[in-house]
């Protein structure tokens, strides 16, 4: 539960709410922050709440319940608000647009929620109201189930569309764990069932094994992994499970599938001429794995294409720090227990390269793409899951948009380890597109740890300019237990990874496209 210091519209609501014993509130530095830390936390809890104060508060978490929103997260918004005798007489209030109509709130919170956020505004008046006790909470946390009959009826469709095939492969999407109802382990089965290759859209990484034989990469177009690509375009049967085809996820639209697409969703089914409706994916995905047949030709002919293991070169301790000596490192880190946040930035691109060993879980924002996201959300992330390191991969300019929240990170002794990729600027924008606008002001950044310590914070602030000085830093991180450490990495502006140069090029030239004449 995330929330903001006490604010007059939200004062009696969060004493109230500090009351019950089986909430925690955990106070953010910004209501940008908090809702961020928010999403953060419903990724790793599987919902979270967000309490802020009126229009001034509201509406800087808007852009967090957004992205939980674009990211198919249970987030509920809580917002105080006016007396309820304000309004009839015609009052004007403090933290409002000056008129007597405060609906705007409302009205602009309808537009970024539906039953993944939600969104309750409790007037201020009213915060220690006696109320209806709550029906019981089963009614909104109990899982829904498919209608059976569709269910069978789906199932047995898709079985018989898949044994008239000879190359199927399965798509993993973002909204396979979002399904929850143990979808992720349902699609295990009916992967082991088939036989067939994996591959994963960039946005789902780590929710299908890395480390499973049947994984054969990211499917990313032109910059997939392990020739992914190649697999999907050459299969003759494509099953979608939770997938979303977006201008980032299909680099500008160059990587849609040109088959027709079998596409299992949260809680729905088609394929071409058909939809099933009150389909649940769980449910769908382990009872399709009773009825398919086995057929293994697509990992077999990916076993004869697959590109062979790259030589990672390894460069001596003083040798200048580059982005692949970066990712090399970060490599070693993961293991079982971490999960690695990566933000919009190089670091989607030097992130989705890397391989995650058995148990070791991936992050990213890729729908909402909000720069500094990951530092709010790493926090609310690692709150929920103290058993687990967390570690971030984040750019110089989205540090600077939430730099705020790691001292959440040192007043809740979280250890963190943040990697800070310095190459002097927004550099995915400069390769879409160059202008003086993608310079920002260089900070000091492992300097700027200290001043989050205050007196009694447990944080490091370093910098790596070579390979040496990363190792060294890596191990005071992996040593602080009591706080975060953040590591500045110093690259040169233009040490970036040839994917995003790539997929910034096809993503620019879509974003360019001329308008389209009526009738043209
Ligand atoms: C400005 C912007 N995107 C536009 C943007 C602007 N504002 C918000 C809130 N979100 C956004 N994605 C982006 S990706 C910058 O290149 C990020 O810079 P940085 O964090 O330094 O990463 P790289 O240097 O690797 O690009
Ligand atoms: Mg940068």
């Amino acid at each position: 539960m995330s929330s903001l210091p006490t604010k007059d519209y939200n004062l009696v609501l969060l004493d109230k709410l500090q009351a019950n014993p089986n909430l925690t509130e955990i106070g953010c530095a910004n209501e940008l922050n908090c809702s961020l830390a928010a999403e953060g936390y419903a990724r790793a809890n599987g919902v979270s709440a967000c309490v802020v104060t009126f229009s001034v508060g509201a509406l800087s978490a808007f852009n967090g319940t957004g992205s939980a929103y674009a990211e198919n997260l249970a987030l509920i918004l809580i917002s105080g608000s006016p007396n309820t005798n304000d309004a009839s007489q015609f009052h004007l209030l403090h933290h409002t647009l000056g008129t007597t109509d405060y609906s705007y709130q409302l009205e602009m919170a309808k537009k970024i929620t539906c039953c993944a956020p939600c969104y309750i505004e409790i007037p201020t008046n009213l915060s220690g109201a006696e109320c209806v006790r709550p029906g019981p909470i089963s009614a909104v946390t109990d899982p829904v189930t498919s209608d059976k009959a569709a269910l069978e009826a789906a199932a047995n469709c898709a079985a018989e569309y898949l044994s008239g095939k000879l190359k199927p492969v399965i798509l993993v999407g973002p909204k396979l764990r979002r399904a929850g109802d143990g979808a992720e382990e349902s699609l295990l089965k009916l992967a082991e069932a088939m036989g067939c290759a994996v591959a994963v859209q960039p946005a789902a990484k780590g929710m299908f094994p890395e480390d499973h034989k049947q994984f054969v990469g990211i499917f990313w177009g032109t910059v997939s992994t392990d020739a992914a690509d190649s697999i999907v375009h050459w299969a003759d049967a494509l099953l979608c499970v939770g997938t979303s085809f977006t201008d980032y996820s299909t680099v500008g639209w160059t990587a849609m599938p040109d088959i027709p697409l079998m596409a299992a969703e949260m809680d729905h089914v088609t394929f071409p001429g058909a939809h099933f409706s009150r389909v649940r994916l769980g449910e769908f995905l382990s009872h399709l794995a009773t009825q398919v047949k086995y057929n293994n030709s697509t990992m077999i002919e990916h076993n004869r294409l697959k590109p062979d293991p790259v030589l990672v070169h390894t460069p001596a301790p003083g040798d200048e720090l580059t982005r692949k000596e970066i990712s090399r490192q970060v490599q070693a880190l993961l293991g079982s227990k971490t999960t690695l946040f990566v933000e919009t930035g190089d670091s989607w691109f030097n992130g989705i390269q890397l391989k995650l060993p058995q148990g070791a879980q991936f992050e990213i924002e890729m729908a909402w793409g909000h720069i500094g996201w990951s530092i709010p959300a790493a926090f609310g992330y690692a709150l929920r899951h103290p058993d687990r390191k967390t570690i971030v991969m984040i750019g110089d300019g989205s540090f600077q948009v939430t730099a705020q929240e790691v001292s959440q990170m040192v007043r809740f002794n979280l250890p963190i380890t943040i990697l800070l990729v310095n190459n002097r600027g927004y550099t995915i924008e400069v390769e879409i597109h160059d202008g003086s606008y993608n310079k920002i002001k260089n900070w000091n950044y492992a300097l700027l740890v200290h001043a989050f310590n205050g007196e009694d914070g447990n944080a490091k602030g370093l910098s790596a300019k070579t390979a040496g000085e990363l190792e060294d830093a890596i191990k005071v991180a992996t040593e602080n237990t009591q706080g975060p450490t953040l590591i500045e990495c110093s690259i040169d502006q233009d040490d970036c990874s040839r994917e995003l140069i790539t997929w910034g090029h096809f993503v620019a030239t879509a974003n360019a496209r001329p308008p389209r004449v009526s009738g043209g």
